[in-house]
């Protein structure tokens, strides 16, 4: 009996995302709360015979909390998304929102998984502990960013840039660091399959593959010409990412995967601060997921002196965005 919950369920990312969480078989109540709109999203998926029970739940009378009771996982895509023009760091509006969610799952699901997919996810990830920490209910060891997409772009250019398209689903790419642009960092040469040599060697080739994945955001926003950024392949990535945390915590399969998790969360994120030489309190790493969440931090492992430069950059931006979301705070409740 597994309960999950859409936040912004009926967004963009929302709608698809929570169409993907009925269709998990291993879910059996699915609770979609939004500002509007959730109800009818509700109703419509309710009809699909598949295990999960559907209500959907708006603000008024505390829908929030009513949506969150006794949640096992929660995915949080709420929020506005960029326009061309805009970097994720402009979203950060966005940080207002993410707050109150984190205050009514620290007042209504205080042992659920978190998954937050809200932009920019490099800050507010950080907002979302912090409040947490306030209410004393904060497990970073259940706390996780969604950059699963960015995983997920890797494998299908690199499989394209390989000339094996038809080979996507089989490739496996880490990215690691955080959620945008330079601090998106793929580690090309842990590829598996590897990427040939030549390919690896052929520099302008290499550093078109890494621009790539690290601005793929902005290709689809770019494409949607001002109607948003992903939506599809973003409620994909979510859905299985949270397949993936569901199948750890409650059919004890055990997984690794990247996501931006606070490296206080298991002993190795030590390891990590020493690896990429800086205290910083949040990275995407390699975690592997078990009962409780994150059961360990695994190293990065081996990276070349291309990846070692694109390493430095991605912690240099990280900090400040880390500090913004630690330094956030949210505006006192209206009466
Ligand atoms: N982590 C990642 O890889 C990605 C993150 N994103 C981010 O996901 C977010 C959502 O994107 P879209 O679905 O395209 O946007 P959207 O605008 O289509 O949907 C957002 C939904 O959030 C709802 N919402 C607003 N305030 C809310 C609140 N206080 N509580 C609950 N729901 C609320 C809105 O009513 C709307 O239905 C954006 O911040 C975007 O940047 C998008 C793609 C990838
Ligand atoms: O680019 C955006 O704004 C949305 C996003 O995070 C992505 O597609 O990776």
């Amino acid at each position: 009996m597994v309960k999950a919950v859409v936040a912004g369920a009926a967004g963009g990312i929302g709608q698809p995302l929570s169409l993907l969480l009925k269709l998990n078989p291993l879910i059996t109540e699915l609770s979609l709360y939004d500002v509007v709109n959730s109800p009818g999203v509700a109703v419509d998926l309710s009809h699909i015979n598949t295990p999960a029970q559907v209500k959907g739940f708006l603000p008024e009378n505390n829908g929030a909390e009513e949506a969150l009771k006794g949640a096992d996982i929660v995915v949080i895509p709420a929020g506005v998304p960029r326009k061309p023009g805009m970097t994720r760091d402009d979203l950060f509006v966005n940080a207002g929102i993410c707050a109150t969610l984190a205050q009514a799952i620290a007042n209504a699901a205080p042992k659920a998984f978190i998954l937050v997919i809200s932009n920019p996810v490099n800050s507010t990830v950080p907002v979302f502990a912090e409040v947490l920490k306030k209410s004393g209910a904060y497990d970073p060891k259940r706390l996780f960013g969604v950059t699963t997409l960015d995983v997920v772009r890797a494998a299908t250019f690199v499989s394209s840039v390989v000339g094996k398209p038809l080979d996507a689903p089989k490739y496996n790419v880490p990215v690691v660091g955080g959620h945008s642009g330079a601090t998106i960092l793929p580690l090309l040469t842990q590829s598996e399959p590897q990427i040939p040599a030549a390919i690896l060697n052929d520099q302008a080739k290499r550093d078109a593959l890494i621009k790539r994945i690290q601005f793929g955001g902005d290709e689809v926003v770019e494409a949607k010409n001002g109607g948003g950024s992903a939506t599809l392949s973003m409620a994909q990535a979510g859905a299985h990412f949270a397949n993936l945390v569901i199948q750890a915590a409650f059919a004890g399969k055990t997984t690794v995967v990247q996501s931006y998790i606070d490296l206080e969360a298991a002993p190795g994120g030590k390891g990590v601060q020493k690896e990429i030489g800086s205290d910083l309190a949040y990275f995407s790493v390699n975690v592997e997921l078990g009962r409780d969440g994150v059961q360990n931090i695994l190293p990065i492992g081996n990276i070349d002196d291309q990846e070692k430069t694109l390493l430095a950059a991605a912690v240099k931006e990280l900090g400040p965005s880390i500090e913004k979301g630690v330094q956030f705070t949210p505006a006192p409740p209206k009466l």
